[in-house]
């Protein structure tokens, strides 16, 4: 078991947006996660990167209890992550911005730092933009950088949050082949997005969420064709994925 969120709550006030839930990923699998605006997609992720706190339950990485590591010891146990909003340094290069995330994220320091800087930029296609300022790179691009940054940080567990949002078919087409390249290359993903047909075709465990509990979890054609799946979903923005999904 790769990781494991064991009865895991999380409070804002007195609105308890996750309550209790439990979730196991093994290395390996290629997850995506669907819900409801609000459902607490975000949030659980928070959880898992460290970027938020349990008020209960606990987090276990590789068998090791990681429920008190903050955010930058997280990353460096092997748990990386995107942004909903592509948040480079904008006056620093693309390779700039994945030193620093290599240095940071994963205590590389010197040459071995560079060239996983570098391993990063290669792999996610940026090699032609590596000097450009993040503050210059296309849509695309940004994106692009955005899983840059996270690979250089070395993750076993790559958790990326709505990373596709805004591109165009034929870009999504392009980001959705970059990500099953990482994963091929033996990263465990966990793969937060809307565009339910790009999970279902890439993922091989679709997990749903709604009002912070899972309501589904199993494997993507099974999951869509759930009633209790599409009677959540019916009348919202991911009516049309799953239609798509179905067929
Ligand atoms: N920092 C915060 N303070 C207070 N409430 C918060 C905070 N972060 C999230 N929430 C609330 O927690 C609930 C879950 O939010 P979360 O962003 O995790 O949902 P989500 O499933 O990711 O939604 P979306 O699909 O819209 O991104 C929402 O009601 C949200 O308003």
């Amino acid at each position: 078991m790769l990781l494991e969120l064991r009865e895991t709550t999380k409070r804002y006030g007195d609105m308890v947006v996750i309550p209790k839930l439990s979730l196991s990923v093994e290395d390996g699998e290629f997850i995506g996660v669907i819900g409801p605006n609000g459902a607490g997609k975000s949030t659980m992720f928070g959880l898992i990167s460290g970027s938020a706190r349990c008020d209960s339950g606990s987090v276990f990485l590789d068998g090791r209890d990681v429920t008190t590591y903050d955010a930058a010891e997280r990353c460096r146990a092997g748990i990386g992550r995107t942004f909903q909003i592509p948040q480079p340094f904008d006056g620093m290069t693309a390779y700039e911005n994945a030193l620093v995330a290599a240095t940071f994220g994963s205590g590389l320091h010197g040459h071995a730092a560079q060239q996983a800087a570098v391993d990063a930029i290669q792999r996610c296609g940026l090699e032609g933009a590596a000097d450009k300022l993040a503050g210059t790179l296309t849509l695309l691009q940004r994106k692009r950088l955005e899983l840059a940054r996270a690979i250089a940080t070395r993750p076993r567990l790559l958790l990326l949050d709505e990373v596709a949002g805004g591109l165009t078919d034929a870009e999504m087409q392009q980001l959705l082949r970059l990500i099953v390249t990482i994963h091929q290359a033996g990263v465990t993903v966990l793969w937060i997005e809307h565009l339910v047909h790009a999970l279902v075709s890439a993922a091989d465990r679709l997990v749903v969420l709604a009002s912070g509990a899972v309501i589904c979890d199993g494997d993507p054609k099974s999951v869509m064709a759930d009633r209790t799946v599409r009677d959540t979903y019916l009348g919202s923005d991911i009516e049309e994925g799953l239609v798509h999904a179905a067929h």
